[in-house]
């Protein structure tokens, strides 16, 4: 699903308004009856008291529209108008008089105006800014904002909660309405994924207002968000005249003295994932633990007990995934560099062998083109500098995996997949899985994938969504707590069949949890 910028959700409205020959005046009456359904079909009449702030531009014009509906509906309304500009859309004034002319008199509040009481369980309807703010609100607006905030009572926004900006990170905090639930117009907002951002918009929605599909079909977005829509079109079945070689051999090369669980993790999880042949390049000292622990793997040992000092193995691997619990000691370190000086199998690059790089930023230019870095936010720091905000790291992170042509994976709560200027976010996955060896897992699903013939963006992106709906299969069983990486590799079989379960899934239009 596309993810558009202000401007070209402008684009959109007019080129809906010329092609369907409509008025800027019915779009709106399109969007606020969506939104007056949405609240009636829940409501379903009830006596509560409904606040609706409206700015003056068009998101308080889709107020103004929901009010009108809701009166006529017999509910329990107060409309407050946030007068924070001269400047009044015509389509806010056109429904402000329709309100009057039904004699609905708004509340306008000022700068020095007190505020009206709002109880706990009272509703409030978010109209005051829309996509259309472009810089902080005035002092006064924040205080009308914090008081919002502060009643305690259900924040419905309309379009995003008033005071974000769609394109940019906001200033001041407390300028921003805190929503217990978000009605987005036609697509969801970048702003929903971030970490910085995401807060204030505790579950979303998108309500479909019909605006021109041909257009926004057409547009060149920067952001899509992956649900399974997107990624089962990218599924490959199995052929029935197949061997394991036809599924790719994984290399999986990491591992030291204590850490050799994690390269047992990858390797499992590459295993589920599909890979035909796994091997593990450890230390010898995980010899031992890992034939016993994964039979189904081979392994290849390094000459140090402890740890890797010295790659060499006699096989060819489809790509290799590289790093995990391999630790930064000198050794390790040239080691990597010797490997990576005459390596040319892609690579699926994690963990420690990240920080070795950051360390050794010189390392960058030997990784192959379209290789996959899977940094966790500190490890990714060490690579790319650090950034003032969410849509900087953005920015700083795309520009990385232009410079190196390098797959860069952004891991959080909504982990986004940046290459060639694209960015994919997922919208699998829950907090049950930031535990120890969760990243080991991912690395290996993706070192999977990409072994059975994926190209390296799809299998990076179909991995991600897989990973998280192991996960979110599995905390269905075990609940969050205790969920472990190993419960999530338990979970990738099923995460590939629900692919197919057309009733459950988790696509994007879905709200948050
Ligand atoms: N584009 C669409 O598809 C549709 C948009 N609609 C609504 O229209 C909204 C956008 O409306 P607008 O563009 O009028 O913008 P907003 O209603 O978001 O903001 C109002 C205006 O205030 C001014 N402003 C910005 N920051 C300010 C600040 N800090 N202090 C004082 N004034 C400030 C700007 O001139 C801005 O246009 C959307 O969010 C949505 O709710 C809907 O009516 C349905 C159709
Ligand atoms: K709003």
């Amino acid at each position: 699903m596309k993810i558009f910028t202000a401007q070209q959700i402008y684009e959109a409205d007019k080129s809906t308004i010329v092609n369907q020959q409509i008025t800027s005046d019915e779009l709106m009456e399109r969007a606020a009856t969506q939104l007056f359904t949405w609240l009636h079909s829940r409501l379903q009449g009830a006596p509560v008291k409904i606040h609706l702030f409206c700015g003056i531009g068009n998101n308080g014009g889709d107020g103004m529209v929901l009010a009108r509906h809701l009166q006529e509906h017999g509910y329990l309304i107060g409309v407050h108008v946030v007068t924070y500009s001269e400047k009044r859309s015509q389509d806010f004034l056109l429904n402000l008089d329709r309100l009057k002319e039904r004699k609905i008199w708004p509340n306008f509040i000022g700068p020095n105006d007190e505020l009206p009481k709002i109880d706990k369980e009272d509703i409030i309807v978010d109209a005051i800014f829309g996509i259309g703010l472009n810089r902080t609100p005035d002092d006064w607006v924040i205080k009308v904002i914090q008081h919002l905030n502060n009643s305690r009572a259900f924040i419905l926004s309309v379009d995003i909660p008033s005071g974000l900006f769609v394109d940019k990170a906001p200033k001041n905090e407390d300028s921003i309405v805190r929503a217990n639930h978000v009605l987005s117009f036609q697509a969801p907002k970048l702003i929903f994924f971030l970490p910085q951002t995401g807060i204030y918009s505790n579950q979303w929605e998108i309500l479909d207002i019909g605006l021109d599909r041909d257009y926004l079909n057409s547009v060149d977005n920067v952001y899509e968000l992956i649900g399974k829509n997107e990624v089962l079109p990218w599924y490959k079945p199995r052929e029935k005249f197949s061997h394991k070689g036809t599924y790719g051999h994984s290399l999986i090369i990491g591992g030291s003295y204590g850490k050799i669980g994690a390269v047992i993790l990858a390797s499992d999880a590459c295993l589920n994932t599909g890979s035909g042949l796994v091997t593990a390049y450890i230390p010898t000292c995980g010899y031992i633990p890992m034939q016993t622990a994964l039979p189904e793997a081979m392994v290849i040992t390094d000459t140090n007990e402890k740890m890797v000092s010295d790659i060499q193995f006699d096989i060819t691997p489809t790509v290799i995934g590289l790093g995990i619990g391999i630790g930064q000691d000198n050794i390790t370190t040239g080691a990597l560099k010797e490997f990576l000086r005459t390596n040319k199998t892609p690579l699926v690059i994690d963990a420690d062998a990240l920080n070795i790089i950051s360390k050794n930023k010189e390392f960058l230019k030997m990784i192959p083109a379209q290789s996959v870095l899977t940094p966790h936010p500190k490890e990714l720091e060490r690579l790319i500098g650090s950034w003032q905000d969410d849509f900087e790291k953005l920015d700083k992170a795309k520009a990385f995996s232009k410079q190196y042509d390098l797959i860069l994976v952004i891991k959080g709560a909504h982990t986004i997949t940046l290459y060639n200027g694209k960015g994919y976010i997922n919208t699998t996955g829950n907090p049950g899985m930031a535990t120890a060896g969760s990243g080991d897992v991912l690395t290996g699903m993706i070192t999977g994938l990409i072994a059975q013939g994926y190209d390296s963006l799809r299998a990076t992106v179909f991995a991600i969504y897989l990973h998280g709906r192991s996960g979110d299969l599995a905390v269905e069983q075990c609940g969050y707590q205790a969920l472990t990486a190993s419960e999530i590799i338990d979970f990738i079989g099923d995460a590939f069949l629900d692919l197919f379960n057309v009733q459950e899934g988790s696509g994007p239009q879905e709200e948050m949890e």
